[in-house]
């Protein structure tokens, strides 16, 4: 039977050369749902995704992932078990088009590396997949530009469709709004609601509106520890929470 939680960490500690950024964190991530990771500047969120995607060695503590222990596996290995980390624009290739890059991140699941000398009959193949994907991201229309002439926002979009291209079953998505304007955001967080129906989300965002928007769950992170729990409405309505955010520009 599939596990209820798909990560589970329990007493998740990092320390550098002394400092404590992220101490005794136990994390319960529920499977199909969106979880978002908040917290002041500092707080240890992205440490917290290091350490889950194994781009960091924890110091203490146990990660879980669909009931396996991978607090020693390293990132090949997850993301093989399909928990798959959307990189900021630096996922992409900037000169190629936007189906370029959607085939080629869609030939890594099937093992078929990516050999330019392949004959383009066999790439081809690839296009019904690749165009479904772009479609789904809303880049039809600009399939064929690079991916470097596209607004801030669209790239965010085709970051999204390589990721997705992966088909993972669980996608961690850091700060998926950072540096984009309204209309921008709006498209992204219908995106996310729209992929988010059979997989796990779990996301990094210091936009409220739109963490309030999308998760089911929040945790709030301060000075590396849990602060609080829950919905939007529990997290938001918790004195400590509110103080946390006092005086950061975020509340
Ligand atoms: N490689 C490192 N070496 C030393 N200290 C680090 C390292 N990475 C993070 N830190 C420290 O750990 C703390 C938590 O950092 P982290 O980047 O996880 O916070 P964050 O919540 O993601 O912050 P932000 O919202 O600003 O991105 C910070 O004080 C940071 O300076």
């Amino acid at each position: 039977m599939a596990q209820e939680y798909i990560v589970e960490t329990t007493g998740l500690t990092k320390h550098f050369k002394g400092f404590v950024a992220v101490r005794d964190v136990s994390l319960r991530v529920r499977r199909g749902t969106i979880h978002a990771l908040i917290g002041p500047n500092g707080a240890g969120k992205t440490t917290v995704f290091n350490l889950i995607t194994k781009f960091l060695d924890p110091s203490a503590g146990q990660i879980l992932y669909n009931g396996d222990d991978i607090t020693k596996a390293n990132p090949a290995d997850i993301a093989r078990r399909g928990m798959v980390r959307s990189f900021q624009i630096s996922a992409v290739f900037p000169h190629l088009s936007v189906l370029e890059n959607v085939r080629i991140a869609l030939q890594r699941p099937t093992g078929v590396s990516f050999h330019f000398w392949r004959p383009h009959t066999v790439l081809d193949n690839l296009n019904d997949k690749a165009r479904e994907l772009i479609a789904a991201v809303g880049l039809s229309d600009v399939e064929t530009e690079p991916a470097v002439e596209l607004p801030y926002g669209r790239k965010r979009a085709l970051e999204i469709a390589t990721t997705l291209a992966l088909d993972p079953e669980l996608m961690l998505l850091d700060e998926p709004m950072a540096g984009m304007g309204h209309e921008d955001i709006s498209r992204v967080s219908d995106l996310i609601r729209r992929v988010s129906k059979d997989r796990t989300v779990l996301m990094v965002e210091h936009n409220l509106n739109v963490v309030a928007d999308l998760s089911d769950t929040i945790t709030v992170l301060q000075r590396g520890e849990i602060l609080a729990e829950g919905s939007y409405e529990d997290v938001s309505n918790n004195s400590e929470v509110r103080e946390a955010y006092m005086g950061t520009g975020h509340a």
